[in-house]
């Protein structure tokens, strides 16, 4: 738990710096603390796996987090259960109502096609504009990042040459500054899966974003605007040990042309178990981003967003 002490402790200042969570008094002991209201937008094929990967990680916190699920109205996806949606799930029209202190945005498999050509794409694009007056931090991932940053900052995506598939290394662009990134390795492990990209010239010619880590082979890898209300993440740090290896085996088993992903298979030997780097990294990205972007910035009284 976060610490209490009064605020003008000396303390405070030197820890406050340091980016250690003080609690002051006045706001612990002026307010009920209550549950923080994170939506998720679950966007992929795989919704049942998608939404256990991300729990996995928002649970890693001893805050309070209460989660509601959302699909979009206006595709049908074929491989979750209809029950499943119905039991679980919302759609816009009865969360657009309500205010939230975070959202994730998911990865989808449709980023070989336009934008606008994807079957939710206006119901998206209402949610991302609602999200501007309705949600104080979202965190978007892979194909949710690359809308995310289409839709607020016309960012393009480009095809690559081939699938830019495996675990790569990456590093922070400024070490210390960014809460994000509180307490990483200088190099952490991310896996990636997608067939495009975003790319660093276009980002730094917005003034309004940031890329806050990036990777030699995989490219940009996070990027925010200056507050943190907008993160954009082109990897998938919540992939389980053998969600790589379950697409491989697919595209494999379909002959797609596909290389083995990279830093996964001890030795590059596909019948040997994988090897898992980046689930610390993955544990410490979600609750920074829960802590630092969320719980310490978010109004208590939602209605004030
Ligand atoms: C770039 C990133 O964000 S990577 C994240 C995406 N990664 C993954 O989805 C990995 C897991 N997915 C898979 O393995 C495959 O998509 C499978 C096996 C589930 C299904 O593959 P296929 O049967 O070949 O494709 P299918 O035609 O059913 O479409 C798959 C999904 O693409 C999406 N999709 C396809 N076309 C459209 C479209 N025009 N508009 C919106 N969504 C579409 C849907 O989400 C669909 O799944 P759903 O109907 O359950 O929502
Ligand atoms: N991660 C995705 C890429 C396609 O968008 C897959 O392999 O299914």
């Amino acid at each position: 738990m976060p610490i209490a002490i009064p605020n003008n402790l000396p303390a405070a200042n030197i820890l406050e710096n340091e980016n250690v969570f003080i609690m002051y008094e006045d706001r612990a002991y002026s307010q009920d603390i209550r549950p923080l209201k994170v939506l998720l937008l679950n966007l992929m094929p795989t919704k049942i796996v998608t939404e256990t990967q991300l729990l996995r990680l928002l649970g890693n916190s001893p805050l309070q987090v209460e989660v509601d699920f959302m699909y979009t109205a206006t595709h049908t996806p074929k491989h979750t259960p209809q029950e499943h949606l119905v039991k679980f799930y919302e759609t816009f029209d009865t969360i657009k109502s309500r205010n939230y202190d975070g959202m994730i945005i998911t990865g989808a498999p449709v980023e070989q096609m336009p934008f606008e050509q994807v079957a939710y794409w206006d119901e998206l694009c209402e949610i991302m504009e609602w999200s501007k007056k309705h949600v104080y931090s979202t965190l978007h991932i892979c194909w949710g990042a690359q809308a995310g940053l289409y839709y607020h900052y016309g960012i393009p995506k480009y095809s690559l040459p081939e699938k830019m598939f495996g675990v790569f290394p990456h590093n922070i662009i400024s070490p210390n500054q960014d809460k994000l990134f509180r307490g990483f390795d200088d190099i952490f492990y991310v896996p990636h899966s997608r067939h495009t990209e975003i790319r660093r010239e276009d980002i730094e010619k917005n003034a309004a974003l940031r890329i806050l880590s990036e990777s030699e082979a995989a490219g940009v890898h996070t990027v925010a605007d200056s507050h943190g209300r907008q993160i954009f993440i082109t990897g998938h740090s919540e992939y389980d040990p053998l969600t790589l290896k379950s697409e491989y085996d697919r595209d494999i088993s379909q002959k797609l042309p596909i290389n083995i992903p990279c830093n996964y298979y001890p030795g590059n030997d596909p019948s040997k178990p994988p090897v898992v780097l980046w689930r610390s990294a993955a544990n410490l990205l979600f609750s920074n981003w829960l802590n630092y972007y969320v719980y310490q910035e978010t109004p208590f009284d939602l209605s004030r967003l």
